[in-house]
């Protein structure tokens, strides 16, 4: 799905409103009576449920005081408590304050030293957060510090109003402290705070809500950052006509004495997506291995030294394959040694192949980007963060989207920026948020498997931007099928391996 920006949000909020005379109050009450279905949903679709929520004095708090009265007016027994200062409310929470009292509800001050409302409030089914949505703009501090506290320890489920209250919506830092959200319910489009950085592990399940921003204002506005959701990736069928050569000349470059395995599996997995021709470019030393293991990718023997490792006399045999090739993948456990780096540096300078660089090989730019920028040919790298650090100095850190958009456009190249919420940026700016994966493929060799998936996609025709968010969604759905089987501890990398099987065909329309 598209995402939008806090300022888009609040520039089609401002339209509907002043322009097309959509009365606010209007949306809010569209806004809550969302929420409210989600909570009766939340509660096993109960019509006389128990509900404590906690509301701030904007119109994040005013959605939250709506909802209480649609909860009230459903049979529910609520506590409606306001965190912050009366003086503070935004004309639409007063609005709805009046509203909530006309249906017998009440608008109470919060105050965390009343055991009464700490007890009643242990026996809800739900709890609702409306402290802040997209106008958070500082560290959450003193009362609602306390109802956040509260909500994240008293075992009850979180419905989070538009965001998590704490999680910044542009960026999904948290700004102190957040709650933790069995569901958020949105409106419009979802933001990035609800996917990246710690804020998208505070969203729990999110729901989108249309609550009648007319669609013209939606579409107007252009939303450079996506969301990759299935509703977002296919596979053509293929012509009946096709043939091996169709489906790419895939060259993988990889492996050393001791880390024989990755340059297998990221050819196995480049075969298991489809690529036509695999061929697999290895130091001497550790042919028969690839060999033994491998059937369909063609293994190729390269000069290596002592260390086990190529060296640079492999450019020339190197660089002489590339040259029936379509695309080629440097990096898989080719190791770190100073020949490796120049073999590296010597095939992106000299080969017009688009390349994807992955661990060792991206190791071999630190002090040299300019091996990077002066290429003029497609280069996709697939750091995790601490590739990314030894390439910049500097971990991503909590802004994650930005860090890898800021990259991509300053080095013109495309980023997979591996972890929760794999990020994909683009030199155009734009960029893509995987939504599968889990913490089971965080094991070596995980990267080895995206790489070859990555570079398999690419050498059968996809374009970088096609091919890149569909590889990570592609192997983050393996691994979540995975998971689904055989548990986070004991799932492997060769298990996603075998599980793209049924990933890709469950692709094919
Ligand atoms: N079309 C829509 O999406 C609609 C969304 N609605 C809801 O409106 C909120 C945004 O409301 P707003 O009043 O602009 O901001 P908040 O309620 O998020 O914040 C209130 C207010 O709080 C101040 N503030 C910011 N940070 C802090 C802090 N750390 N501590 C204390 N106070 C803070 C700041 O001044 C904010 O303005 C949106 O999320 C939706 O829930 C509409 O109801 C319907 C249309
Ligand atoms: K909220």
């Amino acid at each position: 799905m598209n995402i939008a920006t806090t300022a888009q949000m609040r520039e089609m909020d401002r339209t509907a409103i002043e322009e097309r005379g959509i009365p606010s109050v209007q949306l809010m009450e569209a806004a809550a009576c969302a929420v409210a279905r989600a909570v009766s949903e939340l509660a096993g679709g109960k019509t006389d449920g128990r509900a404590v929520l906690f509301c701030g004095p904007g119109n994040n708090g005013g959605d939250g005081v709506a909802a209480a009265r649609f909860l009230l007016e459903m049979g529910w027994e609520v506590r409606c408590v306001l965190v912050g200062k009366r003086e503070k409310m935004s004309a639409d929470c007063r609005e709805m304050e009046r509203r909530l009292e006309q249906s017998g509800g009440k608008l109470e001050d919060f105050t965390d030293s009343d055991p009464q409302f700490a007890a009643w409030s242990l026996e809800a089914d739900v709890m609702v957060d409306a402290l802040f949505g997209i106008g958070l703009n500082t560290d959450l501090r003193g009362d609602a510090v306390t109802a956040v506290q509260m909500m994240n320890t008293c075992g009850v489920p979180v419905v989070s109003v538009d965001i998590a209250s704490g999680v910044e919506a542009d960026t999904g830092r948290v700004l102190g402290t957040a709650v933790n959200a069995a569901k958020t319910v949105t409106f419009t489009l979802p933001k990035a705070g609800h996917f990246v950085g710690k804020g998208g592990l505070c969203c729990g399940a999110l729901e989108v809500v249309d609550i009648g921003i007319p669609d013209d204002l939606v579409r107007r506005e252009s939303y450079p950052v996506t969301s990759v959701d299935r509703s977002r990736v296919s596979l053509p069928v293929r012509p009946r006509d096709a043939h091996k050569g169709d489906f790419g000349r895939v060259y993988i470059l990889g492996g050393s004495v001791g880390l024989s395995g990755a340059p297998v599996m990221a050819a196995q997995a480049a075969v298991r997506t489809g690529a036509g021709l695999v061929t697999v470019g290895v130091p001497a030393p550790i042919w028969p291995v690839a060999a033994t293991k491998l059937d369909e990718a063609m293994p190729h023997p390269l000069p290596a030294g002592k260390d086990g490792k190529l060296e640079l006399a492999a450019t020339e045999p190197l660089l002489e394959k590339l040259g029936g090739k379509w695309v080629c993948l440097l990096g898989p456990g080719l190791g770190r040694s100073n020949a490796v780096d120049a073999v590296v540096r010597h095939v992106l300078a000299e080969t017009t192949l688009p390349v994807v660089l992955d661990a060792d090989g991206i190791n071999a730019l630190v002090g040299h980007m300019d091996v990077l920028d002066n290429r003029g040919a497609c280069t996709i790298l697939t750091p995790h963060d601490g590739e990314f650090a030894r390439l910049t100095g500097a971990l991503p850190g909590e802004d994650r989207l930005s860090v890898a958009r800021d990259f991509a456009v300053a080095h013109s190249c495309c980023l997979v920026l591996k972890g929760h919420r794999t990020i994909t940026a683009f030199p155009d700016g734009t960029a893509y948020i995987n939504t599968t994966g889990n913490p089971g493929m965080a094991k070596g060799g995980s990267g080895d498997v995206l790489s070859g998936i990555l570079v398999s996609l690419l050498g059968q025709g996809f374009t970088p931007r096609e091919a890149a968010p569909l590889a990570v969604w592609i192997h983050g759905r393996a691994g979540d099928l995975c998971a689904e089987a055989m548990g986070e501890y004991s799932m492997t990398p060769t298990d996603i391996i075998r599980m793209l099987p049924r990933v890709m065909r469950e692709l094919t329309k």
